[in-house]
């Protein structure tokens, strides 16, 4: 936005049919001096630079092009008229000179305007759109103004006190009339708070409405606000988890344990968890949801475990039921199956049938877990593996699969528990409908503000170490040139000789006639295969079919194959704890989130592994090279956050579901989103239902109708 005075304007005839109208602004910017030793810091000198802005407007058609139209619409400037304007640089013209686009270009006219601009204060800006001029704008706002009372603020004045908040009368004022810059922050703080507190509200309110009791209600608020204050520990598991526990071939890491311990806490309360349980790639969350679900299933309840991919289904299917292998006494292994869409029709009847009588305890599986002939016997958690694959309502769909359970046998082993909390809800023993406990996994970090926003209503779980022994990954950027090709086969040579297991990733299956530049894995697979003779090779693809990819895998895994040219279908959750090399083809085709995912499928055993990210030109190896230097999930996606936003950080599905907000910017704005969370459990927890604060209630329901909250 710029303020400036009116130089020229000017209507020019180009041809019978075409004009324009071309309006020149100068104005005076003034810059920080940077010093030159830190970009970020400045010395707090300024100094003032001379700019000129081309406004252009083309007009066509024989009667919009005559010279006597033309100066009509460029009578509307005047030399000398004070302006402000608002729009992006289409081409810089020469020094100085900027051609602009999308621009818009308002008179100031009123002395107070323009006095206001001399003194630097700060002065609303609205936007002129649509044809409603931003002077007309700013004058109904002027009137609308003058009619507010000093008593509109529903929000209670103890919410404002405790989070330092300016009243919604002395906010929309100072937004629109600032005295000086203080008073309009403070005020645009305000109108930020209330952006996330409504949301919040909404997301907390809605799902206090779907638990029964005030007990309950409390419960939930009690376990929102103090999360990390609750754990059992582990002499406290059940005997089943315990027994996994002592079969695995490796000690939990710290947050590993601390993760199992709390929601452990939360299996045992009468309400439905909701968690999301977060962590880098390979930091072993698998075995966390594992011993989650035979927490669950000790008790004679049922686990569903679904995940985005059959190749993930099987691996998981595969892991768990090798670790019960090793399980000591025969009488308490659970019965585990797989039920994936390439499950036969026969099998599939099978284990539904086995799930409606509860003779399966535990089921891992796609979406076809989902699906309406799938009925449980007693489900009582379903855990969501990468669950910002599935839409929100996919999720929401284990929601409507409510178990019918005696609350007293949620404590069968849990019996030692002895906190108040406990004893009061053990004392009814009614059976209830309960919905499962939700646990849902991500290996897309996502920063807590993000979480908070997209998830207000789940309790957060971070798993924040590795496991012991990683090496970090080796990560080199080059551009896919003949030189960097010659230098990357040379190190999958080195790596191969060595030992090692390569993954090759591609962006597409198949070569492309739109998309020459694209390397494609079916295309390579038999230069490779020649290149690298004597390693052999493995082709992995989302068009083959469910028992071809199994073999595919599965042949890599055992060291059959060496060398795995694969699409991205490897980017979430595949383990091959020996793989040590990979080489993504045209790497600028992914996300940075989406590549961090996929360097973490080497590096899971103890080998030093290496990692090349290919760009097709060099223009786009910069954006890569971050990747050399970070191989912090959360750190990166922060960075991709502030530098790109929320909605090209989490992709298109699910920043779908996140809300809008008019003033307040996630990447920017973090803190007061976790201040607006605390507000509305406090004033949750004070009035569970609103009823003591009808003004917010009526409010929250304008902002968010209460039939669309949530999903
Ligand atoms: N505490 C531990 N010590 C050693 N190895 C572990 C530990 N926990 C898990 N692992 C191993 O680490 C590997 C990665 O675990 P897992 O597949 O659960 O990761 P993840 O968190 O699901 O990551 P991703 O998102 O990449 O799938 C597995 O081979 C697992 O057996």
């Amino acid at each position: 936005m710029f303020f400036g005075t009116v130089i020229s304007s000017k209507g020019v005839r180009i041809r019978s049919t075409l004009g324009f109208v071309e309006v020149v602004v100068g104005c005076s910017i003034v810059e920080p001096k940077l010093s030159s030793s830190d970009v970020s810091c400045n010395s707090g000198a300024e100094q003032k630079q001379r700019i000129h802005l081309h406004l252009k407007k083309f007009f066509s058609g024989q009667r919009f092009s005559s010279q006597y139209f033309l100066n009509c619409i460029s009578s509307k400037h005047k030399e000398g008229d004070i302006v402000y304007v608002s729009g992006k640089v289409k081409k810089v013209l020469s020094s100085g000179h900027y051609d602009l686009k999308e621009y818009t270009i308002d008179k100031l006219e009123e002395e107070e305007q323009q006095s206001t601009l001399l003194d630097r204060k700060p002065y609303p800006i609205y936007p002129s759109k649509a044809g409603l001029e931003a002077r007309l704008l700013g004058q109904s706002i002027s009137r609308a103004l003058k009619m507010l009372t000093p008593d509109i603020d529903p929000i209670p004045p103890e919410v404002l006190t405790e989070f330092n908040l300016a009243n919604l009368f002395d906010a929309y004022m100072g937004i629109h009339k600032p005295k000086n810059r203080d008073e309009a922050d403070f005020a645009r703080r305000r109108l930020i708070f209330d952006d996330f507190f409504y949301l919040q509200l909404g997301r907390l309110f809605q799902m206090l409405e779907a638990v029964g009791t005030r007990v309950e209600k409390e419960e939930l608020l009690y376990k929102c606000e103090n999360h990390e204050l609750n754990a059992v520990g582990v002499d406290q598991w059940s005997p089943l988890a315990n027994k996994l526990l002592k079969a695995l071939p490796y000690s939990l890491t710290a947050s590993q344990l601390n993760a199992v311990k709390e929601i452990i806490w939360d299996l045992r309360r009468p309400v439905p968890m909701n968690r999301l349980l977060q962590g880098d790639v390979g930091c072993g969350k698998t075995i966390v949801a594992f011993l989650a679900c035979m927490e669950v299933v000790n008790s004679g309840f049922q686990a569903a475990f679904m995940v985005p991919t059959e190749i993930l289904a099987v691996q998981h299917y595969e892991h768990l039921t090798s670790l019960l292998e090793k399980l000591d006494g025969d009488e308490c292994k659970p019965n585990i199956a797989l039920l994936t869409g390439s499950t036969s029709t026969r099998e599939s009847r099978i284990i539904r049938n086995g799930l409606k009588t509860g003779e399966i305890s535990m089921v891992i599986g796609t979406h076809t877990l989902i699906a309406d002939k799938t009925d449980f016997s007693a489900l009582r958690i379903s855990v969501i593996d990468e669950q910002q694959r599935f839409g929100v309502i996919q999720r929401g769909r284990f929601n409507n699969k409510p178990s019918y359970c005696n609350s007293l046998q949620l404590y069968t082993s849990s019996s030692k528990l002895s906190d108040e909390n406990t004893s009061a809800d053990v004392a009814s023993d009614s059976e209830t409908f309960m919905a499962p406990h939700v646990l849902a996994m991500s290996a897309t970090p996502i920063p807590r503000t993000l979480a908070l926003a997209l998830y207000g209503d789940m309790s957060l779980t971070q798993i924040t170490d590795l496991p012991p022994g990683r090496q970090p990954i080796e990560t080199l950027a080059l551009e896919g040139n003949d030189a960097g090709f010659e230098t990357v086969f040379q190190m999958m040579r080195d790596e191969l000789m060595d030992g090692g297991k390569v993954y090759l990733v591609y962006p597409i299956i198949e070569e492309s006639e739109h998309l020459p530049q694209l390397h494609a894995a079916k295309a390579d697979f038999d230069s490779i295969k020649q290149k690298f003779e004597g390693y052999p090779c493995g082709l992995l693809h989302g068009r083959m079919k469910g028992n071809e990819k199994d073999e595919a895998l599965g042949s890599f895994r055992s060291g059959e194959t060496r060398i795995l040219l694969a699409t991205q279908v490897i980017e979430i959750g595949v383990d091959v704890p020996d793989a040590s090399m990979m080489i993504v083809m045209n790497a600028e085709r992914f996300g940075m989130s989406q590549l961090h995912q996929l360097r973490g499928r080497v590096g899971r055993g103890g080998k030093k592994s290496r990692c090349v990210f290919l760009s097709s030109t060099s223009s786009t190896l910069p954006r890569l090279k971050v990747l050399e230097n970070s191989s912090d999930g959360f750190h990166l996606a922060n960075a991709d956050l502030v530098m790109r936003g929320p909605g090209d950080l989490l992709g298109k599905k699910q920043s779908g579901h996140l809300p809008e907000f008019p003033i307040a910017r996630l990447e920017i704005d973090g803190s007061i989103l976790q201040e607006a969370h605390l507000a509305a459990l406090k004033v949750l927890g004070t009035s569970n239902d609103l009823s003591l604060f009808p003004r917010l209630k009526v409010e929250l329901s304008m902002r968010q109708p209460l039939c669309l909250l949530g999903d």
